[in-house]
C-alpha cells in the first residue's frame, strides 16, 4: 500500500492514552481498520526504558501482523535500534535533515502549523506532514492555537502536494470537515484509544469523504 493510502486512518498512541492494555487497544483498532500506527509514549505517567522498549516490540508485533507500518514518534534511535517503518518529529525535535540522513528512506514525518513550515519540511525531505491542532484537544497540553481544517486547505491553495493528515480532536462527527479541506487521512489518538470499538466507523467516514471527493 502506498503512503498516501496508509495514512487515511492513522492510531497514535501510549500507554498514557489508553484505560486498558494497549496491546489490546490496538489490537481491535487493527481489526477496525486503522490503516498506520504510531507509538507515541510521552507526557504524564509514559514509560521509559525497558518497560517502553518492550511495550514498544509487542506493538510492533501486531502491525507486522497486520501489515500496517509502526511509526515511533520523536525518538529516532529507538526507530533505527527496532527497525520500525519510520519516525515522526515535530517542529522542536531534531533537525530534518539530520533526521533524513540517519533514516535513509525510512518514513520520516514532520509536525506542521502553517504553509511556512510546510513548505520548509517538503524542501528538506519530509513524506508526509501532520498538520494541527484541527479541533480543541485534551491529549495534548502544549499545542499551538487550533487551526482548523483551513489551514490544510491554505497549504494546497499553495501547492503543496505532499501527504497529509490532519491531526487534534477528530472524531466520526468532524472527520468529514477534515478530508473535505484536502487531508489524505486523519490521526486520532482519543477517538480510538478511549473507544477503540468505533474505529470502523471512523474509518467508514474516511472512506466515505474520499468517495465523496472523487
Ligand atoms: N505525534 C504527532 N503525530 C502527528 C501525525 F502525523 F500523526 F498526525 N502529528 C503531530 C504530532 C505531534 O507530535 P508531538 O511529538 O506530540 O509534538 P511536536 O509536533 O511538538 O513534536
Ligand atoms: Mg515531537
Amino acid at each position: 500500500m502506498n503512503l498516501r493510502d496508509s495514512l487515511k486512518l492513522y492510531f497514535v498512541m501510549g500507554s498514557q492514552n489508553c484505560e486498558r492494555s494497549p496491546v489490546d487497544v490496538l489490537e481491535e483498532a487493527l481489526s477496525g481498520g486503522v490503516t498506520m500506527f504510531q507509538f507515541r509514549e510521552k507526557g504524564n505517567r509514559c514509560l521509559e526504558g525497558k518497560p517502553m522498549m518492550e511495550l514498544a516490540l509487542e506493538l510492533q508485533h501486531v502491525c507486522q501482523k497486520y501489515r500496517v507500518p509502526f511509526i515511533i514518534n520523536d525518538d529516532v534511535e529507538l526507530a533505527l535500534k527496532m527497525g520500525a517503518d519510520g519516525v515522526h518529529i515535530g517542529q522542536e525535535d531534531e533537525s530534518i535533515g539530520a533526521v533524513r540522513k540517519k533514516l535513509g528512506d525510512k518514513i520520516l514525518g514532520i509536525s506542521a502549523h502553517n504553509v511556512r513550515e510546510a513548505q520548509l519540511a517538503l524542501e528538506s525531505g519530509a513524506d508526509y506532514l501532520g498538520v494541527g491542532p484541527m479541533f480543541q484537544t485534551t491529549t495534548k497540553n502544549d499545542c499551538r492555537p487550533v487551526q482548523g481544517p483551513k489551514v490544510i486547505e491554505s497549504m494546497r491553495k499553495m501547492g503543496i502536494r505532499l501527504p497529509v493528515v490532519g491531526i487534534g480532536g477528530i472524531h466520526s462527527g468532524n472527520v468529514h470537515k477534515v478530508m473535505e479541506a484536502g487531508s489524505d487521512g486523519v490521526a486520532v489518538i482519543s477517538a480510538i484509544s478511549k473507544h477503540p470499538e468505533r474505529t470502523h466507523t471512523l474509518f467508514q467516514g474516511v472512506q466515505d469523504s474520499l468517495l465523496k471527493s472523487f
